[in-house]
């Protein structure tokens, strides 16, 4: 039997979500897929263990913790599970490993739509949006004034990247059109060839003293956690902007609250917190120089559909006994 007809023998795939888009589900249906679909939102994890029992593959469309208890509660038919996120801290991927269970992620088409966000960010804590709207909420609006709400502008600006996968690399290539003076980027373990975006590899206490905007665009690892904490912001410029599109754990907040309300530093723009969702009364939007978002980062229809295709196209793979697209690990 090829491998081909072997994928359009009928297989159970547990759908997590009951928005993710039509069209995954569709490739899904169309290649012999029969789905199972979770109807409560936010999804209830009882009924993901009470539904997962005997599945052959899961598309995984939100980020609780995926682990044991929901491998077991799988069984042993369960072949491929992919997720529709990119970043995946919420994965117990060692558990996967030792499983030899194939997961897949949905990196590379989030990239646009979260560098289209980030260089929002960069815009919106660097020109003050949100101090300038709280001084209109308080009757403040002072133009009379020549130095009222002054901000820092992208021109002529380092821009320095924490993390440069397909993320950084897409902020990086729209702000080659921003007469940016720099760019630089710290990671881990690779030097890129730097020559795409004109961008210099660099080690972090540089990144954090040169960068007049630091954009974090990287894994949520335990090397990572908390990387940015006082020491970090005490090192950075006065008049740095700090945005955050990743994970909200790669920043000590209370650290980042104390730095932004002191003037440690001069703004932040946040995609991502710790906790998600953030309490309304959390201190961190009582800050006039901090632009907050609710995690938004992919929220476009056509990156989400693109997402929902690679996770279904993600787990097809692993059942016809092909690597995914986009493996984890
Ligand atoms: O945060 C978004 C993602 O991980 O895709």
């Amino acid at each position: 039997m090829s491998s081909c007809s072997a994928a359009r023998q009928a297989f159970k795939v547990l759908i997590t979500h009951p928005n993710v888009p039509t069209p995954a589900l569709d490739l899904l249906r169309s290649r012999g897929g029969e789905l199972i679909v979770c109807q409560s939102v936010p999804p209830l994890r009882s009924e993901i263990i009470s539904k997962v029992g005997g599945v052959d593959a899961i598309l995984w469309a939100h980020y609780q913790p995926l682990n044991a208890a929901i491998l077991n509660a799988a069984g042993a038919k369960l072949r491929a599970v992919s997720t529709m996120s990119s970043g995946i801290d919420y994965v117990d991927v060692p558990e996967f490993k030792r499983r030899s269970i194939p997961l897949g992620h949905t990196p590379g088409v989030v990239r646009n739509s979260v560098a289209d966000l980030a260089i929002g960010l960069m815009i919106a804590a660097g020109r003050n949006f949100h101090a300038g709207r709280c001084e209109i909420d308080s009757s403040q609006w002072r133009t009379e004034q020549i130095d009222w709400m002054m901000g820092q502008e992208i021109r002529d600006s380092v821009v320095g990247f924490f993390g440069f996968g397909g993320i950084g690399q897409a902020i990086a290539k729209r702000l080659q059109s921003w007469d940016v003076a720099k760019i630089l980027y710290t990671t881990r373990t690779r030097k890129l060839n730097d020559g795409d975006y004109k961008a210099e590899h660099v080690p972090f206490e540089q990144l954090l003293r040169e960068s007049d905007f630091l954009v974090v665009a990287s894994p949520l690892t335990e090397e990572t956690r908390e990387k940015f904490d006082a020491l970090a912001f005490a090192q950075m410029k006065r008049s740095a902007v700090f945005v955050n599109v990743a994970r909200g754990g790669l920043v000590k907040q209370s650290d980042l609250h104390d730095a932004l309300k002191s003037g440690r530093i001069f703004s932040a723009g946040l995609d991502v917190t710790t906790p998600e969702p953030l309490p309304a009364d959390d201190p961190i939007l009582k800050l006039p120089n901090c632009v907050v978002l609710p995690h938004m980062g992919t929220q476009t229809w056509k990156t989400t559909i693109e997402m929902g295709l690679l996770a279904a196209n993600n787990i097809l793979n692993a059942l016809e006994g092909k690597p995914m697209i986009k493996p984890a690990y």
